[in-house]
């Protein structure tokens, strides 16, 4: 038997139906068997996974985040891309089974696919059933219609409207998205990492976090902190009525007693910018195997991704958890098996993926872009803190960002 280890970031629920289907694959053969670690937050596993690497002591199988895939992709050496793998090993592989929000995000510039997709989600509007009604609302198309609708009749009714989860990742990277935005230079990013330069200080945003502030001081928007959580428990608590978080929080927010209905529908998008408002690009996270193993545990490691792939696999973890279902067979077969009918909500982030797409949608490919995020998480705060102006603040961002990037292509030389 080849023994091979998968360190993930997968916490609570997430992390049980990692094991089930850890369980299940090695109950469908005895060749292999497969031990999943979890090794913490996105970031923590990450690093994790980066220090384990320099020290020859890498799992086969790490997990990483949207945010870290151009790090690990330019980490020369350090992976070997899925599609070899899987070829290698005598499993087929069709790009094209993948559904079309899913298929180059974590790949290289010649559309060779390096990560596995797994976990991929998208940012969706969850609310409070309850609290719209009580209020005489319908949950906003438009943040227009928020501000000037939704937003004060949920004060009347004793609720804060809005709350946000990961502000880098909502109202930055898909807003660019959603309102078709370009967020850098070079194809954002696609096409080179030499003199590739954010695009995150413009008006859109920039008016858009100006909203934010305002929002905040009519009782409108709470900002709980930056910490992955902290902003879905006053929606769970009840006391704020919309929640901007992951598909992939579907599953978990469905097995607890919340004591109200909730639903979820597309982000909201300023009519200001665009009357055509475009998908949004997948979140969450993909699996990469590392380089340094055996022949033998490299087959295994094949093995465990053809069985993650198939479609029976991928509807029940969408099932578990709201990640999408990453290929057309899985979607097809959650459909086929009435699932929507059941739980029209879980359908909405791939729904939402699905929108009509743009020159600016199908994602973004920066190196250090955990750090990067980590500056705009810093300065956020300070917005949301009255600290700094959004104009300085996002001054600063465009700033630093550049200089991550210029460090990064030196990096690939
Ligand atoms: O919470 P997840 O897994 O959907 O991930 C959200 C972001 O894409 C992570 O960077």
């Amino acid at each position: 038997e080849t023994e091979i280890t998968f360190w993930h970031a997968m916490g609570g629920a997430l992390g049980e139906t990692v094991n089930a289907i850890a369980e299940d694959f090695n109950a469908s053969q005895s060749e292999y068997k497969l031990t999943p670690v979890f090794k913490g937050t996105y970031e923590e596993t990450l690093t994790a996974g980066i220090a384990a690497f320099r020290a020859g002591e890498q799992p086969n199988i790490l997990q990483v985040f949207d945010a870290g895939a151009a790090t690990v992709i330019g980490a020369k050496g350090a992976t070997v891309p899925v599609q070899d793998l899987l070829q290698a090993n005598g499993v087929d592989f069709d790009i094209n089974d993948y559904i079309s929000g899913v298929r180059y995000f974590y790949a290289d510039s010649d559309g060779k696919m390096i990560g596995m997709p797994f976990n991929s989600s998208s940012p969706v509007m969850y609310y409070n059933v309850d609290a719209l009604e009580a209020a005489g609302v319908t949950p906003p198309k438009t943040w227009e219609e928020f501000q000037s609708v939704t937003a004060p009749a949920l004060k009347d009714a004793g609720y804060t409207a809005l709350a946000q989860s990961h502000l880098p990742w909502i109202f930055t990277e898909n807003f660019m998205s959603r309102h078709n935005l370009p967020f850098a230079t070079n194809n954002n990013g696609y096409d080179g990492v030499e003199g590739t330069k954010i695009l995150v200080n413009n008006d859109a945003i920039k008016n858009h976090f100006k909203a934010v502030q305002q929002w905040q001081q009519d009782g409108h928007f709470e900002w709980f902190g930056t910490g992955w959580g902290d902003n879905q428990t006053p929606f769970e608590e009840g006391k704020v009525a919309i929640w901007l978080g992951s598909s992939g929080s579907f599953g978990g927010l469905s097995q607890k007693d919340l004591g109200f209905d909730f639903s979820a529908t597309y982000l909201p998008y300023w009519e200001a910018v665009t009357t055509e408002p475009k998908q949004t690009f997948i979140g969450g996270a993909s699996l990469f195997a590392m380089a340094g193993k055996s022949d033998a545990e490299n087959e295994a490691t094949a093995a465990f991704f053809e069985f993650l792939t198939k479609a029976e696999t991928q509807f029940f973890w969408h099932k578990e958890t709201g990640y999408v279902p990453v290929t057309t067979a899985a979607y097809d077969l959650a459909k086929a098996e009435g699932y929507y009918d059941e739980a029209p909500a879980a359908e909405v982030g791939i729904q939402q993926l699905s929108l009509p797409a743009g020159d600016n949608t199908k994602g973004y490919r920066m190196g250090f872009y955990v750090q990067i995020r980590d500056v705009m998480n810093r300065e956020f705060g300070r917005i949301l803190t009255g600290e700094t102006d959004v104009d300085t603040a996002f001054g600063k961002i465009e700033d630093e960002a550049n200089a991550l990037l210029a460090r990064f292509a030196k990096t690939q030389n």
